[in-house]
């Protein structure tokens, strides 16, 4: 059995959850559940918190764990990142009031409150400062107006509590982060989790791309192709009507506008644009 740890609370749980069910795994009925078992993948699913499971997967006791990046690195755990999941975006940032500092250099000698110690940790001494670390854990937007730092590393997403609080980033962003897939640092993938790979990139090439279908005059294929190279190149069949060919390819979601757009101009008709559902590349 593949022992996996899912976010049982917090930003990522419910789109892991949902991701995994779409992969076609069992999921939870209610959230006071806190293991699964899936007989039918052969599959354990662990619901802990996303903190905690770059630890689990580290010390062996789970074969695989979704998790944030900036939560991975943070830990120190030797868990290492198989592949990311597309959701739970952020960016792990510096932030004070506005015009206190302009870059990490000028955090020398400085306290700086995060929940991430670790993270925070690595990138100053990557940056060759010496500032001190307040570990909290949670709400750190509030240390500073309570004295207890003189600048904050935490994660942005929208800004807003930043905002709310009259606080303002500064400096490079420490780290981009998403949700990722981890296992052990160093171990072969299972066969069962090598099928979790291969399910989980099914889920997001269905979300990230759709189907296109057109009709086109045989002299204008290659052009076409060039608009929709498809995967593996796209499919072309003939017609029954006397010098045009049908062409069917995947092609990004966030494009399809603009290639349903240029494909017309080129002389395309019967532009169809259809969502994919499951697929294994
Ligand atoms: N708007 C957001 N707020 C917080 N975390 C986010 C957000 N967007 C994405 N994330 C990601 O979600 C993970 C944090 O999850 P979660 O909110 O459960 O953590 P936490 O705030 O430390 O937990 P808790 O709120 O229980 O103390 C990180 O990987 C982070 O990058
Ligand atoms: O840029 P935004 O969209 O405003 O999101 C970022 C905020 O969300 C997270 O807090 P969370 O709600 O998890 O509370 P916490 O700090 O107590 O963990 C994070 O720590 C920031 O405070
Ligand atoms: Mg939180």
């Amino acid at each position: 059995m593949l022992r996996l740890a899912v976010p049982n609370k917090g930003a990522l749980a419910e789109p892991a959850q949902t991701m995994l069910r779409e992969a076609g795994y069992r999921q939870r009925k209610d959230s006071k559940e806190l293991v699964v078992v899936d007989r039918e993948n052969s599959c354990e699913l662990f619901f802990l918190r996303p903190r905690d499971i770059a630890v689990y997967v580290g010390e062996g006791t789970l074969d695989a764990g979704i998790t944030g990046r900036d939560m991975l690195i943070d830990s120190g755990a030797p868990a290492e990142e198989v592949m990311p999941l597309g959701f739970g975006r952020s960016t792990f940032r510096f932030a004070s009031t506005p015009g206190a500092f302009t870059s990490v250099a000028d955090l020398s000698g400085r306290r700086i409150a995060t929940s991430y110690a670790g993270l925070l940790g690595k990138y100053l001494a990557d940056q060759g400062v010496d500032a001190r670390i307040i570990k909290l854990d949670g709400a750190v937007e509030t240390a500073i107006r309570l004295g207890v730092a003189d600048a904050i590393a935490d994660v942005v997403e929208t800004g807003t509590t930043l905002r709310n609080v009259g606080l303002e980033v500064f400096g490079e962003p420490i780290a981009h982060s998403e949700a990722v897939l981890i296992k052990r640092a160093g171990v072969p993938e299972t066969n069962g989790f090598e099928q979790l790979i291969r399910r989980l990139q099914g889920v997001r090439v269905a979300r990230e791309y759709v189907m296109i279908d057109y009709d086109i005059r045989v002299e204008r294929v290659e052009a076409a192709i060039k608009i929709t190279p498809g995967m593996e190149g796209p499919t072309v069949s003939p017609l029954h009507r006397e010098g045009w060919v049908a062409v069917r390819a995947m092609v990004p979601r966030k494009d399809h506008q603009q290639v349903m757009d240029r494909l017309y101009e080129i002389g395309a008709r019967a532009i169809l644009v259809t969502a994919i559902y499951a697929c294994r590349l």
